[in-house]
């Protein structure tokens, strides 16, 4: 039987962000024990601001000089506009990580490249291919956590359902052209390099998400027909490698086995 990945429900956002920080700490101690950093992607949307909790942020076990942050996709917009994934992070997130200490090592995208989606993503795939190792040396990138977003239609990163883009198997970052969600310009890691890192992580709350975590964990596209959104193409991908960090609310009415703490 394929390994299923594990559905936590919380009570409110403080518990969520809790049991997120502990869980990020085993994360960063497996990652440790392989390459002495922490690489992860984070999404934009609702993460980054779930991510900045007390816990995380006032951590004497989170060794910040060892993080590097990538993006899990990104919109071709200057890197302080409002629809920019990296300057959500940087408010949200990363200006409230301590100043006294080591700060991460943090990857946006090349601004001088916004004029064209494909060369943005090939230079976006040239800075993980600097971190990771050559393309030709390892077939895929292996992140040690990936922090992602799950949208009321099923997208994580910029991977919509139905697109041609959930299809791509060579490239690691890819362009988006005609993204359902403005802007429609965007890159975004490819779903072959999100189902290989070593553990990610979803965070969805809110009864806005019900709808969606109903269709992504109880239906049963072979049986019920239909379309796999991409993060259950990612559930299937990646079985239990993959938490879901949710609240009561996203998981009301959800039927697949739910757990209240790690
Ligand atoms: O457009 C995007 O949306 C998703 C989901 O956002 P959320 O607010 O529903 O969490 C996000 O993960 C992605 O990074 C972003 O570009």
């Amino acid at each position: 039987m394929t390994k299923q990945p594990s559905l936590y429900a919380f009570p409110d956002n403080p518990t969520l962000q809790q049991n997120l920080y502990r869980y990020i700490l085993h994360a960063q101690s497996d990652a440790f024990a392989r390459h002495h950093k922490f690489k992860v992607a984070i999404s934009g949307g609702s993460v980054p601001k779930l991510l900045a909790a007390p816990d995380l942020l006032s951590s004497r076990e989170i060794q910040w000089g060892k993080w590097e942050i990538f993006l899990a996709d990104e919109r071709a917009v200057p890197l302080t506009h409002a629809d920019s994934n990296y300057a959500l992070l940087r408010a949200e997130f990363l200006s409230k990580i301590p100043k006294s200490g080591p700060r991460p090592t943090v990857h946006p995208i090349d601004p001088e490249k916004l004029g064209d989606t494909q060369d943005l993503a090939d230079a976006y795939e040239k800075a993980l291919i600097g971190s990771f190792a050559a393309k030709d040396s390892v077939k895929l990138p292996m992140f040690d956590l990936l922090l992602l977003g799950c949208g009321p239609d099923g997208h994580t990163c910029s991977l919509f359902p139905g697109h041609g883009l959930l299809r791509e198997e060579v490239a690691w970052v890819a362009a988006i052209e005609d993204s359902p969600k403005p802007p429609p310009r965007r890159i975004t890691l490819t779903l072959p390099v999100i189902t290989h890192a070593l553990k990610i992580a979803f965070v969805a709350t809110g009864a806005g998400k019900q709808e969606v975590m109903r269709r992504i964990f109880d239906t049963h596209p072979d049986t019920e027909g239909g379309e796999v959104l991409p993060c259950a193409l990612v559930n299937l991908g990646a079985g239990d490698k993959v938490s879901w960090f949710c609240d009561l609310a996203a998981v009301e009415g959800v039927s697949f086995p739910k757990k209240s703490s790690l």
